[in-house]
């Protein structure tokens, strides 16, 4: 079994998997009068030949330490997870090797981030840490196969 520590989910160091969604640093447009801030188009957001769906998750909380046994990717669409909520979540993720995932890295969210998984990114399942567990998905609505799993021969358990 390997063991990795989550880091601090920053912009910079999830940008080779995604996107990091958050009111943070200067808005880019303050809209509706002057009274809300919009930070615009934050979002490489792709979905081939389907379409875009909002779906609502609501997925069991997880403890850590959290053993992954299981990282899948969409190769044909981006997915994002928009926590409906305030509380940290655990984000997966790991670069591709030849078809197969790479190192995994794992990443705590500050409340209030939302991510944009990009097209192919491999990553562990939406992993709450608490309850309610509710998220909004933005991810691709299409024909044919857009999810591959791989089952790890090596587990990894992610500390805090
Ligand atoms: N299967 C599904 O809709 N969800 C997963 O893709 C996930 O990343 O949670
Ligand atoms: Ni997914």
């Amino acid at each position: 079994m390997r063991e990795i520590a989550a880091e601090p989910l920053t912009a910079e160091a999830f940008a080779p998997f995604g996107d990091v969604l958050e009111a943070a640093g200067p808005y880019d447009k303050l809209i509706n009068e002057g009274l809300c801030g919009r930070w615009h188009d934050r979002a490489r957001l792709d979905f081939g030949t389907g379409r875009a769906g909002i779906s609502i998750f609501r997925a069991e909380p997880r403890a850590l330490p959290y053993d992954c046994t299981l990282l899948e990717r969409h190769p044909e669409g981006s997915q994002a997870f928009l926590p409906l909520h305030q509380a940290p979540f655990l984000v997966i993720v790991a670069p591709d090797a030849g078809g197969q995932p790479g190192a995994p890295r794992a990443f705590l969210t500050a409340p209030g981030q939302g991510i944009n998984l990009y097209r192919g990114t491999w990553h562990g399942v939406l992993t709450p840490l608490s309850p309610p567990g509710l998220f909004a998905v933005v991810d691709r609505i299409g024909e044919g196969a857009n999810l591959e799993e791989v089952r790890l021969e090596d587990p990894v358990r992610v500390t805090g």
